[in-house]
């Protein structure tokens, strides 16, 4: 009772938060009663003091306010419902119990797609179990791992420019690379495309390698994980592949949401997980979206990703797009006047992978006709980029420019939340799209979540209704419009 109770305040205190902070602080809270009292879980001690200073007041108050002066009393501790870890606070690998040594008939069956272990017998140990042999076999598979190692050294901290979209996840990072011992483990970083989170994550890695040159950094591709994976299971090698892993001082893999589907890698990457937490060695992942929302991944894996912290990159606000591109511009010892910066980061908002390609367009062809950079030089080498731009309106795109405008993360914009700082965005997300595209209703509402078409015709008219009696959602419609259309 007391546990519903506790989750209707988390709810509604969702509601009064920016995404990104209920993400980052609220959602890895577990909670479970223990008699009249509410014990609360924070993932580690990052976690805990800013929930403490931050959070736990409004959410006392709101307890308070729901329970007829009868609230339960609320302890915030470090830990997890199954396994609390008690006070002096343990850094988090520590607290994970040990990875199962499970029985052979226990294994689930190899995903469709991945080869059959010769022998599965030996994929149950772990590293302390596998002994130490090097065979022609291992050789091959340890050659075939090398290539994993490299990091790209021109992803710094310094070459990071921060913004208030990334600022949080910078500082986790930051926190990792000067402090690996803090307990931060792992640290999952998530995200949209090319917003920074291969840039952060290698900075994190670079820095460790600065502190310590011998120090074994491992940066994989999850794809990578799961080819190297198979590759050791066709030569019946598993055990040289888990020594390997299970070796590293740091695994970086990025991407991990193609791990979905993929049970058998899940399996092995569960077990090299909890084996390099156990050893304190410092893991870091990236994915596209939230843990909990990566469809096909094991609901253990997930849990444990929330472990350590989890850290969201957002898109890059204007000013933070405008840094982005000067600095690019010093590295590459270009000038690139101020208006410039500014007229590109304007046109240019998806990702920063997308701004860096549009920069060295311009660069390049300033290079070429001997040119300085101006706008009218820009409007030239992005001609076609901006045509494009221009007569092409896509539902993508108004979400994007939506979820930019009202703060708030392209995924909440799909997803099934209805709190109104969501679910009105929504709204004139879908009216827009209606008034700008040539979509259908029922093409629209597959565009957001899979919703029915009646969804996107009740949107519409809520919002041409709003648009008349609301002054604010008028303003913010006539300058998506101007945005979307200019
Ligand atoms: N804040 C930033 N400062 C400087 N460069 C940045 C910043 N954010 C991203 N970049 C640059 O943008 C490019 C794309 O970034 P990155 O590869 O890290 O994106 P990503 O989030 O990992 O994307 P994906 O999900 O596609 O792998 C890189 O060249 C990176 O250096």
């Amino acid at each position: 009772m007391s546990v519903e109770l506790w989750q209707q305040c988390v709810e509604l205190l969702r509601d009064e938060l920016p995404a990104q902070q209920f993400n980052t602080w609220i959602r890895p809270l577990q909670v479970e009663a223990e008699g009249d009292e509410l014990r609360v879980y924070a993932p580690n001690r990052f976690v805990l003091d800013w929930v403490n200073e931050k959070y736990l007041g409004r959410l006392l108050e709101l307890l308070g306010e729901r329970s007829d002066g009868f609230a339960p009393s609320v302890s915030l501790l470090i830990g997890s419902k199954r396994r609390p870890i008690p006070r002096p606070v343990q850094p988090a690998p520590s607290a994970l119990p040990p990875p199962a040594s499970r029985p052979v008939a226990e294994m689930p069956e190899p995903a469709a797609s991945e080869p059959t272990a010769t022998d599965s017998r030996a994929d149950t140990g772990t590293a302390a179990s596998v002994p130490p042999v090097r065979t022609e076999r291992s050789v091959q598979v340890e050659g075939a791992l090398k290539h994993t190692s490299y990091l790209n050294r021109s992803f710094t901290f310094e070459n990071f420019v921060e913004g208030k979209s990334n600022q949080l996840a910078r500082a986790a990072a930051w926190q990792v690379a000067d402090n690996p011992k803090h307990g931060y483990n792992p640290l999952f970083l998530y995200g949209g495309v090319g917003l920074g989170k291969t840039h952060l994550m290698h900075a994190v890695g670079n820095h460790l390698l600065e502190r310590n040159p011998n120090a074994k950094v491992v940066y994989l591709h999850s794809e990578r994980f799961v080819a190297d994976m198979v590759k050791a299971l066709q030569l019946n090698a598993i055990n040289e592949f888990k020594r390997f892993y299970r070796s590293v001082d740091a695994l970086l893999i990025d991407d991990i949401q193609f791990f979905a589907k993929k049970e058998r890698s899940q399996e092995e990457f569960f077990h090299t997980f909890n084996a390099l937490l156990e050893g304190g060695q410092q893991v870091i992942l990236t994915s596209d979206r939230y843990p909990k929302e990566i469809e096909g991944l094991e609901e253990r894996l997930k849990s444990r990703f929330g472990w350590g912290l989890t850290v969201a990159v957002e898109p890059p606000e204007l000013e933070t797009r405008v840094a982005i591109l000067m600095k690019k511009a010093e590295q590459t010892k270009v000038e690139l006047p101020h208006d410039a910066a500014f007229f590109i980061a304007q046109r240019i908002r998806s990702n920063v992978r997308e701004l860096e390609g549009a920069l060295k367009r311009v660069i390049a062809h300033s290079h070429f006709t001997n040119h300085p950079i101006t706008i009218e030089l820009i409007r030239e080498s992005l001609k076609d980029l901006l045509a494009l731009q221009d007569k092409l309106v896509s539902v993508d795109n108004i979400q994007r420019t939506v979820a930019e405008y009202y703060k708030i993360k392209i995924a909440d914009l799909l997803s099934k939340r209805r709190s109104r700082s969501v679910a009105r965005p929504r709204q004139v997300a879908m009216a827009l799209s209606k008034e700008l595209t040539n979509h259908s209703l029922p093409e629209i509402g597959d565009s957001f979540g899979g919703r029915d078409h009646t969804t996107v015709l009740h949107a519409c008219r809520k919002i041409a209704e709003l648009r008349e009696s609301d002054a604010d959602i008028r303003e913010d419609y006539k300058n998506l419009l101007r945005t979307l259309t200019t």
